[in-house]
């Protein structure tokens, strides 16, 4: 296990994904506009049944016996609601919430300071609870068992441990990665959800609740459009809905129909399936230059021009995601549906031809 993943790599350094429309990591705009379309309570979050019942016996529960809700992680891909998830834990319990995420807590000193300033019953979320340091990590284990840290004072010999009360509070840690969390602070939670990619209904859902927030018409086939390129992601569902606004406004009389939608799409290169110009060059690399396959990752990436990095951890995860490409011991290797998608015949399907699979497994 790698604990020290603080790194920045194309997955966690929102510079390398930040320009792609299809990108799930938060954008400016993203973060401007998100506040307004966060749902306020859990009747309003689309989705998530699982989750969200639990959640809502656990919230249930420990509002009847008056008691601060038990700490709370949530694991997934970005985009999907675990920050509107834990503002709506705090507000189902009537209680403050206090944003902060693990990069920012470098020194065990950070949190103290945090964990010391909270008041009774407040909701503290953690995103990215993985890349927290190790020492902040260890004082965390204790705040959340005990509520109670030991601050210590002074340096070699002489240092003193002095031990500091906490009010209750709710934790609420975000991951995506919860195999990286150490046991000890896993086990600490007393409820963990996963939260899952949505279904295309369900974003059909997520589409017509923000617009009608963001004021914009839409039938439902222009929903239905949007959520099909929408990989699975409410982020990205609302981001394409205000790309698509624009188009409509500009191109069109302001309605979103699926005639608009799909226009505006293929204008912003995003296809029917939800890939982007990266996704589709990586797949057509593969497809074209060799055969679908075995090709070695770093010679991928030099046919598309992108750091390996970025094959890897930027356009990858998706097109595994949907089947259309495998990563393979001898390499990585498109799937029948990769042809399919981008209308392309296999060499060994096209008459005579001897095809080229295994020739490029690097
Ligand atoms: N279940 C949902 N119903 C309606 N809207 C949702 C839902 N989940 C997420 N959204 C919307 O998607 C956007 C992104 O959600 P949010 O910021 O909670 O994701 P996240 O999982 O915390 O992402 P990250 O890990 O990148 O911080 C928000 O605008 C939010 O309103």
């Amino acid at each position: 296990m790698n604990w020290d993943d603080t790194a920045p790599s194309a997955a966690t350094d929102p510079a390398l994904a930040a320009d792609r429309l299809v990108g799930a990591a938060a954008d400016g705009e993203d973060t401007a506009v998100e506040a307004a379309l966060r749902p306020k309570d859990l009747g309003e979050f689309v989705g998530q049944e699982r989750v969200r019942e639990q959640l809502d016996l656990v919230l249930r529960a420990a509002r009847a016996r008056g008691a601060t809700a038990d700490h709370v992680l949530l694991s997934g891909a970005p985009g999907l609601g675990k920050t509107t998830l834990s503002m709506i834990i705090a507000a189902e319990m009537g209680a403050p919430i206090r944003i902060t995420s693990g990069p920012a807590i470098q020194h065990a000193g950070d949190l103290a300071a945090i964990l010391s300033s909270l008041q009774e019953g407040e909701v503290l979320f953690l995103d990215e609870i993985h890349r927290m340091s190790r020492p902040a990590e260890e004082m965390l284990y204790m705040a959340m068992e005990d509520f109670r840290v030991d601050v210590v004072v002074g340096k070699g010999p002489g240092a003193t441990a002095i031990p500091l009360e906490l009010p209750p509070f709710t934790l609420v840690g975000a991951t995506t990665r919860a195999g990286l969390l150490p046991p000890p602070l896993r086990d600490r939670f007393g409820f963990t959800g996963h939260m899952e990619f949505y279904a295309p209904p369900e974003l059909e859902r997520v589409i017509h609740r923000s617009a009608g927030l963001l004021d914009v018409e839409i039938d439902a086939e222009g929903a239905a459009e949007i959520a099909g390129r929408s990989r699975g992601t409410p982020r990205i569902a609302n981001r394409l809905l205000r790309r698509v606004r624009d188009y409509a406004q500009v191109k069109a009389d302001g309605v979103i129909t699926r005639a608009t939608a799909s226009r505006a799409l293929d204008v912003y290169e995003v296809d029917a399936r939800g890939l982007d110009r990266l996704d589709r060059a990586v797949l057509t690399a593969l497809l074209k230059l060799f055969g679908g396959g075995p090709v070695g990752l770093s010679t991928l990436a030099v046919a598309v021009g992108e750091e390996r990095e970025t094959v890897e951890e930027v356009a990858e995860p998706f097109l595994v995601r949907e089947g259309l490409l495998a990563r393979t011991p001898r390499g990585r290797i498109a799937t029948p549906a990769a042809w399919a998608h981008l209308g392309l015949v296999p060499p060994q399907q096209q008459a005579g031809g001897a095809g080229q699979q295994g020739l490029f497994g690097a």
